[in-house]
């Protein structure tokens, strides 16, 4: 692994207030991916809930600040984040600490609706299944954007990249939606200027360094809902 020059440990630094209208200061995407370094526990790799949702909140700001375009997807994204923070906070918040606790507890006292949305249509599994898909977006639009040239359109990339990962989970009309949205996407210069990170190979080393850790939460993620047959929670 290359010496780590961007990426930090997030756990004292983060901030957990969440608004999406509040005057946002400039961030950068740096610290935004550094959540998803911190959600790995070092003992027993764990994905630590509390940094899992901190990540995403991070991603919903860089999206909102992407333009009004994109409300439709930052709507459903916060809702799920809304959804996790309650279970969070509830009086079995403990039992939602990390993923593998989450699947454990519910499953165990059967709050996942299986095979058809009923009495759990909200459950923590089936909510972190959608970010969990959406994770994978992430990391091949990131992957491309990173490994890109100056001639590339930031909307191919992008609709490439939902064509191989969460265009499979939606139905036509989300698809069709989506699809004229990376339209309205900026350009790959400013794409890297809005991350805030630095010259064109600042964000080329940073996120060099971030992405494995994303990746790695992802195929921890992806392996645990594989064990307990979860990948289809309706
Ligand atoms: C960078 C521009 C953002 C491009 C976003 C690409 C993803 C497009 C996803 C379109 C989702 C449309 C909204 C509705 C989704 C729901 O139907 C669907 C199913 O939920 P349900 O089973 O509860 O009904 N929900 C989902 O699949 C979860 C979608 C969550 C999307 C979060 C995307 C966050 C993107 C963060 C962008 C950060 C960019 C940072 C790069 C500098």
């Amino acid at each position: 692994m290359p010496p780590q020059k961007y990426i930090t440990h997030a756990r004292s630094s983060q901030k957990t207030e969440f608004s999406m209208t509040a005057v946002e200061e400039k961030f950068s995407l740096t610290e935004v991916l550094s959540s998803f370094k911190a959600c790995l526990e070092k003992e027993n790799q764990d994905v630590l809930m509390d940094y899992y949702i901190s990540g995403w909140k991070g991603l919903v700001r860089f999206m909102n600040s992407l333009g009004a375009i994109f409300s439709f997807v930052s709507k459903d994204a916060v809702s799920k984040i809304q959804i996790m923070e309650a279970f969070r906070k509830s009086s079995s918040g403990d039992q939602y600490r990390s993923l593998q606790s989450m699947v454990a507890y519910e499953l165990k006292a059967k709050l996942v609706d299986l095979n058809k949305r009923a009495e759990h249509s909200n459950s923590g599994c089936r909510t972190i299944l959608r970010l969990h898909r959406a994770l994978r977006w992430l990391q091949l639009f990131l992957e491309k954007l990173r490994t890109s040239t100056e001639n590339s359109k930031t909307s191919v990339l992008c609709t490439e990249a939902y064509n191989d990962s969460l265009a499979n989970y939606h139905p036509w009309i989300i698809r069709k939606t989506a699809m004229v949205s990376f339209y309205a996407l900026p350009a790959r210069n400013t794409f890297f200027e809005v991350m805030n990170v630095g010259s064109i190979e600042d964000v080329v080393t940073m996120l060099g360094e971030a992405m494995p850790y994303v990746s790695q939460v992802y195929d921890i993620t992806q392996q645990l809902y594989a064990q307990h047959n979860l990948l289809d929670l309706p």
